[in-house]
């Protein structure tokens, strides 16, 4: 048996295909790496809200639909997204640090005013301006290793990157790990994916064994509040859910000019798409009480 595995050719990228590799390899199986390149790669210097929807993961998805490869590997925040009716989710890896991280020699309230913040994700930049409105944001595009080749060189005096990113890269730099309730996450960050064809049998049931249950049901309950909220990929709304035992403990939170709303709940005895959706319905509820959506 021998798994050929569709993924973007970055560091970061062929990392994450090694840790779900690893998993097969101990299963006995095969694997074979098969790079495809996409917008994102092709269009490195360019701001990701002008490439559009779907440029980090729409050219994977599309060679396991030609079989060309039998399963893509993602990080689940990027594909948050619908994705074809002929795919499907096949297993989610056990979540690495969900966070936000600080990249900077000082932490967020000791940075110098004008300090240059690095950063090119609206909801990140929208949180900075809400605590900071005295620092100077510039954007920061590039694969995760080219954005700190640039905070090394010193372009910039920190930049905010997800931390699961310097943990799988085992990169050692110092920095500041932001709170969840300030800096909630983008939802799904985190968390690797294994996506394949609906009617592959076979593959999905090895995949099935690899499946960590708690994180695919965080990652439905925080992908069911932004669909409420109606956030797609790279939306300004942060979402983070917890599991305990069998509660669901969920923060959402947005950041509006000189206004944050943050909802935090725990859900007892609910689903995933239950807790996500009541998480998301008070949210929506809450900016409707405040005067920002009508
Ligand atoms: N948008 C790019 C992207 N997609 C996934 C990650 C980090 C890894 C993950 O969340 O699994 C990153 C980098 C970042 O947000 O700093």
């Amino acid at each position: 048996m021998r798994i050929r595995i569709a993924a973007r050719g970055s560091k970061l990228s062929r990392i994450q295909v090694m840790m779900v590799e690893n998993y097969l390899h101990k299963l006995g199986i095969e694997t074979e790496f098969i790079e495809i390149k996409t917008k994102a790669d092709l269009f490195q210097n360019e701001p990701l809200s002008k490439l559009g929807k779907g440029v980090f993961e729409k050219e994977v998805n599309q060679a396991v639909l030609d079989n060309k490869a039998d399963v893509a590997v993602h990080s689940m925040k990027d594909i948050l997204t619908e994705i074809s009716e002929n795919l499907e989710i096949y297993a989610v890896l056990p979540r690495d640090p969900p966070f936000d991280i600080l990249i900077s020699r000082k932490n967020l309230f000791n940075l110098e005013p004008n300090s240059i913040i690095g950063t090119s994700s609206i909801r990140r930049k929208n949180f900075l301006t809400f605590y900071r409105n005295d620092l100077n944001i510039k954007d920061l595009r590039g694969n995760i290793d080219t954005r700190l080749k640039k905070y090394f060189e010193g372009q910039y005096d920190g930049i905010i990157i997800a931390e699961a990113s310097i943990y799988r890269l085992k990169e050692q730099v110092q920095y500041y790990r932001l709170d969840p309730h300030l800096f909630t996450p983008e939802a799904n960050q985190g968390i690797i994916v294994v996506i394949g064809r609906k009617k592959d049998e076979t593959i999905k049931k090895i995949f099935n064994e690899i499946n960590d249950k708690d994180t695919l049901e965080i990652a439905i309950a925080e992908r069911k509040a932004l669909s409420i909220v109606g956030g797609g990929c790279h939306s300004p709304i942060g979402v983070y859910f917890e599991k305990y035992d069998k509660d669901f403990h969920g923060i959402i939170s947005s950041s509006f000019g000189r206004k944050k709303i943050t909802i935090e709940e725990y859900f007892h005895n609910m689903t995933p798409y239950e807790a996500g959706e009541l998480l998301g319905k008070r949210f929506l509820e809450e900016i409707k009480n405040e005067g920002i959506i009508p």
